[in-house]
């Protein structure tokens, strides 16, 4: 019998009133989900009635831990989502096609992790940028973010790019490695314990699969082979996983993960950028713009070199950007409402219409 407290359950996750027994997803495929549970591994689908008529229950995701009714002869019925310690989520705008009414739904791609790996090649891949918002989506998530750099046999001197890397990552522990040669990944221990889960968070090619099977000590995961010339990966996971190294750690590795464009970070963006944020309230007007005013802490900040410029604006950029986010879900949502009433509206209508 498999102990699901191995993989990460605590006692404390399921209600009282609960029924049915506990079970971690390791897959989402189309319309069935793979699980594991005390019997081991098994496949099951969501009970209907309840996933679709009660909108306030979250459709599960991998790393979700969920109640099931347990079938011996077929796929198991998936009746109850756990709440989530951590996730990663989105907005999802699937089914608005016209004249459907549909809401809105939060996207959750991964759910339940310890740490996140925030990863990126210390030969092509390496974007400060990019590295930021990994960062704001990493604290977003409420799990601990660590950053990994990986491919660090084929980079030389890399000590300057690390410093500065170590600055944008303030709080973050910074590791380089090398699933090649297994460079750095004793300095990985603290996070690879049993029971804990660790999601990946990098663009196609950056090393995941390598990592996990380096540190599993086998081939647990396909590895696309890259031209390491322009770094053009091909899509090689095509599902979304979760599996235990032999240690007992927990790794989820999800192609959801890929598509940051549409995620929220306004709580994540504070974290990352602390070090811009205290200028903020320090300036002569509550108000200010960071324009033109005067005695504006940020402009002077900025003038006399304690903040960089490029920091600043990459700030702003990735506010702009958490502002758009949000307003496009608002947007959509409203809409939805207006769209709702419209339907009722026009069923009234015709319904007034055939009893005259
Ligand atoms: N030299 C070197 N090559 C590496 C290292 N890690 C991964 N690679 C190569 O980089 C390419 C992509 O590696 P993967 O592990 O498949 O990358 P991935 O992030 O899982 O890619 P997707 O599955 O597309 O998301 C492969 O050709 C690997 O052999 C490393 O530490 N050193
Ligand atoms: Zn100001």
């Amino acid at each position: 019998m498999v102990d699901l407290t191995n993989y990460g359950l605590t006692p404390d996750l399921i209600q009282q009133n609960s029924i049915g027994i506990p079970a971690r997803i390791t897959a989402v495929h189309k319309e069935r989900y793979a699980l594991i549970c005390e019997q081991g591994e098994i496949y099951g689908q969501l009970k209907s009635s309840v996933y679709y008529t009660d909108s306030a229950q979250d459709f599960p995701t991998t790393g979700d831990f969920v109640m099931i009714k347990y079938n011996p002869d077929g796929d198991s019925q998936i009746i109850q989502t756990l709440h989530r310690r951590t996730k990663f989520s989105r907005s999802d705008y699937s089914g608005h096609a016209v004249g459907y009414v549909k809401t809105v739904r939060e996207q959750v791609v991964a759910a339940n992790f310890d740490y996140v790996f925030v990863m990126q090649s210390l030969n092509h891949d390496l974007n400060v940028r990019r590295l930021e918002r990994y960062l704001a989506l990493a604290w977003q998530s409420g799990a601990m973010p660590v950053v990994l750099l990986t491919k660090a046999d084929l980079a030389e001197d890399y000590e300057e790019l690390l410093k500065k890397i170590e600055k944008v990552a303030a709080g973050v522990k910074v590791h380089s490695i090398s699933a090649k040669t297994g460079y750095g990944l004793e300095g990985l221990s603290n996070y690879l314990l049993p029971g804990k889960t660790i999601v990946f968070l990098g663009s196609s090619g950056v090393g995941k699969s390598s990592l996990v099977n380096a540190l599993a000590g086998s081939e647990v995961m396909q590895v696309s082979n890259i031209r390491e010339e322009d770094s053009r990966g091909r899509h090689t996971t095509t599902h979304r996983q979760l599996l235990m190294l032999p240690n007992g750690t927990i790794v989820i590795d999800t192609p959801g993960m890929r598509e940051l464009g549409m995620w929220e970070v306004s709580d994540g963006i504070g974290e990352v950028f602390a070090d811009v944020e205290i200028y903020i309230g320090n300036c002569k007007f509550s108000d200010c713009k960071h324009e033109t005013e005067p005695g504006c802490a940020v402009k002077s900040a900025i003038e006399s070199g304690e903040l960089s410029l490029e920091r600043w604006e990459s700030y702003l950029k990735m506010k702009q950007e958490a502002k758009f986010t949000a307003e496009r879900s608002f947007f959509l949502r409203d809409k939805d409402a207006r769209n709702k009433k419209n339907v009722i509206q026009n069923r009234q209508k015709k319904s007034n219409e055939r009893k005259h």
